[in-house]
């Protein structure tokens, strides 16, 4: 049986998927991260009065040339604005922010005047008209669309929309992602562990990479090798409306393996894949309606490697979000062998010169147990099918990690 390539695998396993359409409304300090779902006006001018960039003096230009005196006669502070008129021959205590008072057309900043008296002011440098003022709508009018439908919200956008008026936001629901690790073997981490068990580690990876882009997780736990079990925790994630079920191990050829026939008696369409990829050679894809279904294999590096070629891109292209591989172009940092029939998907690490692309240095060791090693990596280095091979310095492609 041929392997199926990495990109078309991908474009199979996200075809058809668009991003979850349910809107729900959060605070704005919940915001951050979450994909707007509605186009978002101001429901304020800012700023809404003239204001002065500077501390000084609300003047009139024609009367503020060098070596005039003027008549101090009130303050005009942000939040207490002067209520009266800067008079011909007068000037208003200014500061930054503050109300430009009426009668003012520019403010002389302190640094180009003294103060001779409490209420009497010598000119040193001529002001200019229309100086250190910043007008009414600035920034934004009243009205005016400030964010767009579909935005993927950040720290900057978030302070505008607070800045606009609105104490919370319309987003998109996070998309549902079940995580179900199965295997007799596994005990959860703290528990004590028989003499042929091991820990279950994987889900915990998966759920940090699935919340780090986006979705929502349930966690499902761990499912004995027992049909009944397993389907009954499918259940569970359909109950409570998941949009992806992942299921990690069982999806190699052993007679234990039982997530398939669970996944088949849940209605679940399944197929197959040995995608030309290593680590994670085996993967699952079902669909059920709108339900999507990935079967990661066990191993833990494969686990990791094959979600971030699949389950990350899912969930991103749910959430809303850029749903690529996310290559990137690095330089070697050592020379690499000639690539096989699959793929591989080296764990590596990334450093970044002064100038320049990133080097890519790939780890010594791997073999896909080992998580100590998938934990040093913070980068996926590609080498394609039967890549030829490269000398240290050349380029090559990666994919950077969580
Ligand atoms: N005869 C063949 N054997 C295997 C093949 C093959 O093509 N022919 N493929 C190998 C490859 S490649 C992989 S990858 C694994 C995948 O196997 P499964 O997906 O069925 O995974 P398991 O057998 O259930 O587990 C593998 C390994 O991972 C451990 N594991 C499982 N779940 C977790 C978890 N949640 N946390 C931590 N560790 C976990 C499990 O204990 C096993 O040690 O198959 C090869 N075999
Ligand atoms: O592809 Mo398996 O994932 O080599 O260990």
């Amino acid at each position: 049986m041929s392997l199926m390539p990495v990109e078309e695998a991908l474009s199979r396993l996200l075809h058809g998927v668009g991003p979850v359409l349910e809107t729900e409304t959060v605070a704005l300090r919940a915001a951050a991260g979450r994909v707007l779902a509605d186009d978002i006006s101001a429901l304020r001018t800012q700023p809404p009065f003239d204001a002065s960039a500077m501390d000084g003096y609300a003047v009139r230009a024609a009367d503020a040339s060098k070596g005039a005196v003027l008549k101090v006669t009130g303050i005009s502070a942000a939040g207490a604005a002067f209520a009266g008129t800067v008079e011909p021959g007068a000037a208003v205590r200014i500061f930054t922010g503050a109300p430009l008072p009426a009668g003012a057309d520019t403010v002389l900043i302190q640094e180009n005047a003294t103060l001779e008296a409490p209420d009497t002011l010598r000119v040193d440098v001529a002001a200019e008209p229309a100086r250190h003022i910043r007008k009414a709508g600035l920034d934004f009018a009243h009205g005016a669309v400030l964010l767009q439908a579909g935005l993927h919200l950040r720290a900057g956008h978030v302070a505008l929309a607070a800045s606009a008026g609105h104490p919370q936001l319309p987003v998109r629901r996070r998309p549902r992602v079940a995580i179900l690790a199965t295997g007799d073997e596994l005990v959860m981490p703290g528990e004590s562990t028989g003499p042929d068990q091991i820990v279950a580690s994987n889900g915990f990876g998966l759920a940090a990479m699935v919340e780090a882009h986006g979705g929502d997780v349930l966690d499902l736990g761990i499912a004995p090798d027992d049909l009944a079990v397993l389907e009954a925790r499918l259940a569970e994630a359909e109950d409570a409306r998941a949009d992806v079920i992942v299921t990690i191990g069982g999806a190699s050829v052993g007679d234990r393996d039982l997530v398939a026939p669970a996944l088949q008696a849940r209605g679940v369409e399944l197929d197959f894949w040995k995608v030309a990829m290593r680590p994670g050679k085996p993967v699952m894809a079902g669909r059920k309606g709108a339900l999507r279904v990935i079967g990661l294999p066990g191993n833990p590096a494969s686990t990791m490697v094959a979600a971030t070629l699949f389950l990350r891109p899912l969930v991103r292209r749910l959430a809303g979000l850029g749903a690529g591989l996310g290559l990137q172009r690095g330089v070697l940092s050592a020379a690499m062998p000639q690539g096989g029939e699959r793929a591989d998907f080296v764990r590596a690490r990334l450093h970044y010169p002064p100038e320049g692309a990133p080097q890519v240095e790939a780890l010594p060791r791997q073999d896909s147990s080992l998580l100590s090693i998938y934990a040093l990596a913070d980068a996926l280095l590609y080498r394609p099918v039967a890549a030829p091979a490269a000398e240290a310095g050349q380029d090559c492609l990666f994919i950077p990690l969580d």
